[in-house]
């Protein structure tokens, strides 16, 4: 744990920092970095709340810009210490082009490593996913698996692709010389299902379940575990291998981090009625209440009416083939790699993360009568 009396030197770029998980990295920073003398906030979209945290020790500097602009990233690294990448277009849902997904989390991440080699920043952490690694095509069920787990990882969805491109990206640019001569040091975080405050599925999942009456109706078998993390823990790992890459730049440069903590295995949807139960849904039927094949039929039609309907409007339901297909695929891990390499411990217990999580439901029901 860093030494509270230390001098504040560092200058952190946060990109993607006004999202889910960017604005609990920020946060984190601001209260567990204290070498943090200025921390730059690079958005697309800036949020109104980075004004209330002006007002701290810490330069807080917000940054509206676009990764897919060199220019406006170079601009944003200049001077920059470390870098922590978490800008992205996270969609399985058929919103953005596959053109658009590959030039933000792809184009978006090369030009967050040049602008790192060109302006001498040495340190650079980059978010990546488990979807990286599966579940895969073929539907292999990724079973309590670490980092080193022999996985065939075949992706043909644009999302899953662009984050195994852009991490292929990062760890390759490891140990490139940056200007003035030093090297790069990167590594890659690869988060779970995230929950916690301000997660937008999650979200999704309780407004559907108030349209129905207080019921969510089983698609998915309850012995189909799918791994979760709290964004609180996503946070602190972010922070934590951010400082200690800087000390351990031989054993960690180059390296993928699983983001792990004590969040039960579950299923995806009896995991999240774990917030959502609490605050007065009901998952109907222990087993599935339709037969997989007409849910792949549901989902084939959801992604033709998408298409059909896109010159007017957006439709992009929860299910389509693709999120059927990994909802039904086991995917957990079971690693101590950041513990062993770093000294990750989560920050947040179980108890404590659902708790949060449930406040939050909750502080959305009050808004949601
Ligand atoms: N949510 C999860 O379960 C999960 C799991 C594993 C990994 N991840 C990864 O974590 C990162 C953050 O995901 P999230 O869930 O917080 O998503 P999010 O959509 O809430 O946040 C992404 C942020 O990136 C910004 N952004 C998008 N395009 C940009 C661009 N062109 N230029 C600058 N900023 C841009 C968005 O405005 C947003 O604030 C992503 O890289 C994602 O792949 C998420
Ligand atoms: C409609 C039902 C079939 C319902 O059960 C669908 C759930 C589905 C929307 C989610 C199931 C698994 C989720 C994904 C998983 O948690 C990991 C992800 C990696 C991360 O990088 C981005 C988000 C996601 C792809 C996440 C998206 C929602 C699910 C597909």
């Amino acid at each position: 744990m860093a030494d509270s009396t230390e001098v504040r030197e560092l200058v952190y770029l946060v990109t993607g920092g006004c999202g889910f998980l960017g604005e609990h990295v920020v946060r984190m920073l601001l209260q567990r970095e204290p070498r943090l003398l200025e921390l730059r906030v690079f958005d697309l979209h800036l949020g109104a709340w980075l004004e209330e945290l002006k007002t701290g020790p810490v330069q807080v500097t917000a940054i509206q810009g676009d990764v897919t602009q060199a220019h406006e990233v170079a601009a944003a690294v200049a001077g920059a210490h470390v870098v922590i990448h978490t800008a992205g277009l996270v969609d399985v849902f058929g919103r953005a082009s596959p053109e658009t997904i590959y030039e933000v989390n792809v184009q978006g991440t090369k030009n967050v490593i040049e602008a790192c080699v060109q302006t001498g920043t040495r340190f650079l952490v980059y978010t990546s996913s488990m979807e990286v690694v599966g579940p895969n095509i073929k539907g292999h069920h990724f079973y309590r698996g670490n980092e080193d787990t022999p996985y065939e990882a075949v992706h043909r969805h644009p999302y899953p692709c662009s984050k195994a491109q852009a991490e292929r990206l990062v760890l390759e640019a490891n140990g490139r010389k940056v200007h003035g001569g030093l090297p790069l040091v990167t590594c890659a975080l690869r988060p779970t299902g995230i929950y916690g405050e301000g997660h937008q599925i999650m979200r999704d999942f309780y407004h559907q379940g108030l349209r129905l009456g207080g019921r969510l109706f089983r698609t998915i078998p309850a012995s189909v575990e799918h791994g979760r993390v709290y964004v609180g823990n996503v946070a602190w790992m972010h922070v934590l291998v951010a400082r200690e890459l800087q000390q351990r730049a031989a054993l960690m440069g180059g390296q993928v981090y699983f983001c792990y903590d004590q969040s039960p295995y579950k299923s995806y949807e009896d995991f999240n009625m774990e917030f959502l139960g609490p605050c007065g849904l009901r998952l109907v039927e222990t087993r599935p209440l339709v037969p997989y094949w007409l849910l792949m039929l549901l989902a084939a039609l959801n992604a033709l009416l998408q298409w059909l309907l896109r010159p007017l409007l957006l439709y992009a339901p929860l299910l389509n083939p693709y999120t059927l297909a990994v909802a039904n695929t086991a995917f957990t891990v079971n690693t101590d790699k950041a513990r062993r390499h770093f000294g990750y411990e989560p920050l947040f217990s179980w108890e404590d993360s659902r708790t949060r999580t449930i406040r939050w439901v909750q502080a959305m029901e009050g808004s949601a009568r």
